[in-house]
């Protein structure tokens, strides 16, 4: 017998053989001796948990930061309010706790986190638990901590319960090796922060989960995301954020990156749409399972002349921090996001003056009700 059919056959008696084919063995249990998961004959290598008609019910992991209240709150429009489920380790603040369901439950516990799944018949999760650029490297132990071991719990309980599973990467899972203007999706990886190196791994073990456990991994790598209504968590580009809500209180506002420090942005409803676009992606219109987007890129000089316009009287100062300066200046300048655009159609909406206009909107309407009130 030739050797390659005679390995493949000792392959196809250790691993089970499928009938597609296809190489899918039973993802790795945490507990053996409790139901492990069996996976059907017939079963399709990009199938999901749910038939086509049923809604998702929906899982968010880390909810409380500056992206997982906006998710929820889009996908709650989409889905019903009781189907999308917020939880974090946080206290939710009375307005967050009463617009839906929220729970506690911490990424590092597993048996917490595979009760929440099972409990709820939880059939999509949106991880979004992590410590960002700059507190990761603030507390690195702390961060490898929920940025990896964290994920490893979320892809085991993914896999055992044939979630379809989100899991956001960013312009830093790339560093001062990668081609930086613009980026492609596959190029050379090698961040020089934990939490770059934690979510170049994050890409690696969901696009290996699926490849082996047929898991249904879906991964968009963000650039900095800028939104009006809640705060970033620590990040290299939060200045992007927090120059709006100084504009309008102050007219002032003092910038930690250098003038000319060019980083890919994008607006958050632009961002909310993005991700759920690519979960609801036909698995066969994803030739890849981690994807770059975009929408724009800018640095703190072009953002202050587009806040000029609206507001004359604004002044920026530059008081550089070094920490984020040297991530921002390993991170793309621009990023190229031509395979989502022809994969699934990405398309962003908010271009820079787009996205100045809405957030001092946002801001200079809050501040006007304050001083009414
Ligand atoms: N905001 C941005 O500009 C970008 C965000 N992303 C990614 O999107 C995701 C969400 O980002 P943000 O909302 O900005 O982050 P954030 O830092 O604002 O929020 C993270 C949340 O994770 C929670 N968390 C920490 N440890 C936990 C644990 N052990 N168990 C459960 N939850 C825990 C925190 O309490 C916090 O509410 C992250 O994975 C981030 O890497 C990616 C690129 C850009
Ligand atoms: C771009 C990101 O991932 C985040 N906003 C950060 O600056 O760390």
């Amino acid at each position: 017998m030739p050797l390659a059919r005679m390995l493949r056959q000792v392959a196809g008696q250790m691993l089970g053989s499928p009938a597609c084919g296809c190489w899918m063995p039973a993802p790795p249990l945490r507990f053996l001796g409790t139901s492990p998961r069996q996976i059907p004959a017939d079963a399709s290598f990009h199938s999901a948990s749910f038939s086509g008609t049923d809604q998702p019910r929906v899982l968010i992991t880390g909810g409380l930061g500056q992206l997982g209240v906006g998710l929820a709150n889009f996908l709650r429009k989409r889905f019903g309010k009781d189907s999308v489920i917020l939880s974090d380790i946080r206290k939710p603040p009375d307005h967050i706790f009463h617009s839906g369901p929220f729970i506690y439950s911490d990424i590092l516990d597993y048996k917490n986190l595979r009760e929440i799944v099972v409990n709820n018949r939880i059939t999509w999760l949106f991880h979004y638990s992590a410590l960002l650029s700059a507190v990761g490297e603030a507390n690195v132990s702390l961060a490898r901590a929920v940025n990896i071991t964290g994920l490893h719990n979320v892809l085991d309980v993914a896999a055992e319960h044939n979630l379809r599973l989100f899991v956001p990467s960013t312009i830093g899972a790339f560093g001062p090796s990668s081609p930086r203007n613009p980026t492609p999706d596959l190029c050379v990886q090698r961040p020089r922060t934990i939490y770059g190196v934690s979510k170049v791994h994050a890409e690696l073990m969901g696009e290996y989960y699926h490849y082996r456990y047929g898991l249904d991994f879906r991964c968009l790598r963000y650039p900095g995301i800028i939104s009006a209504d809640s705060q970033p968590g620590g990040g290299t580009t939060d200045y992007a954020v927090q120059i709006f809500h100084d504009a309008i209180k102050s007219g002032k506002f003092e910038c930690n990156l250098k003038p000319s420090t060019r980083l890919p942005m994008m607006y958050i409803d632009d961002c909310l749409r993005a991700t759920l676009e690519v979960m609801e992606a036909p698995a066969e219109s994803l030739s890849m399972r981690t994807y770059n987007v975009n929408a724009m890129s800018f640095t703190p000089e072009d953002l202050t002349q587009e806040v000029l316009k609206h507001i004359p009287e604004f002044q920026i100062t530059y008081n550089v921090d070094s920490v984020r300066q040297a991530i921002a200046d390993s991170w793309p300048m621009n990023f190229d996001d031509s395979n989502a655009r022809k994969d699934w159609g990405w398309k962003h909406d908010f271009d820079l003056p787009e996205l100045v206009t809405t957030m001092l909107n946002f801001y200079g309407s809050d501040t006007r009700i304050a001083q009414a009130n």
